[in-house]
């Protein structure tokens, strides 16, 4: 594939503190209408990885790219290409969930009439229909998933970083959030997902990365990894498993 990828990383060390990487070399590519699965033990990095990427750390070494230029050549174009889900919803207590969306949609730059048109959809597809005028501190935990969740996606970027967004989501939530990102997929987005239910993101992530202490074990296709380690037919749960224990 010629094309730029949405995201690389390249040769990228970095941690907390200098004399304790952990990261050690890590080497990833997304290309364009791709959903890369991220997965690895608590502590294996994941995180580490998504706030390099979002320019919360930066790197003692290597490189990240996001549209082929890093963050430090195109301050703007790389923030307004990415967009974030976190692994735990941080709301303000006294904004609704309608303000929320409404200061996302303007930070991102996004038109009235598209606001209004996606705003409608997600709140529908998330069935948040009668909570938008809410404050946020009156939600319930999976309540306020759905709103960081849809605050991520009232904007359209070319990259969606989505850090373990099911816990706490009920199974409708969960379907609607993978058939969201089926949608966004078809429409050219990238989306670099990370979660631990191997299960339900095995039949719609393209690719996969394990990552184990900070390093990268294995990536591909299900297919490519589970031939690379010698064990066709695999479910990812199961190659995960022997990948990890192999790898202790
Ligand atoms: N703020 C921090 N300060 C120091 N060390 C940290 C900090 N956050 C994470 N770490 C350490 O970095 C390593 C990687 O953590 P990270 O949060 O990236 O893991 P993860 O793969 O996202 O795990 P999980 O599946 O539990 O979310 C762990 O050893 C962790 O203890």
């Amino acid at each position: 594939m010629n094309q730029t990828p949405v995201l690389e990383i390249t040769g990228l060390s970095g941690g907390y503190s200098l004399n304790k990487p952990v990261l050690h070399d890590i080497a990833l590519q997304v290309q364009p209408g791709e959903m890369i699965g991220l997965i690895g033990l608590n502590g294996a990095g994941k995180s580490t990885i998504m706030k390099h990427i979002l320019g919360l750390m930066s790197p003692q070494k290597g490189d990240i790219t996001v549209l082929g230029k890093t963050r430090n050549e195109d301050p703007k174009g790389y923030h307004s290409a990415l967009s974030f889900v976190p692994e735990s919803p941080l709301l303000y207590e006294e904004m609704t969930v309608r303000e929320h969306i409404e200061f996302t949609a303007r930070a991102y730059g996004v038109d009235r009439n598209d606001y209004e048109t996606r705003s409608r959809h997600l709140s529908e597809l998330f069935n948040m229909d009668d909570k938008m005028d809410t404050l946020s501190s009156h939600l319930s935990k999976g309540m306020k998933q759905k709103v960081m969740i849809m605050c991520a996606f009232i904007a359209r970027p070319s990259l969606y970083v989505i850090d373990e967004p099911f816990l706490g989501l009920d199974p409708l939530g969960i379907r609607s959030l993978l058939d969201f990102m089926l949608e966004l997929k078809k429409s050219g987005a990238s989306i670099l997902l990370s979660s631990h239910i191997l299960s339900t993101i095995e039949n719609y992530c393209d690719r996969f990365i394990v990552l184990h202490h900070g390093k990268v074990i294995a990536e591909g296709t299900l297919a490519e990894i589970a031939a690379a380690s010698g064990q066709p037919g695999l479910s990812l749960e199961q190659l995960f498993y022997e990948l990890v224990q192999g790898g202790k």
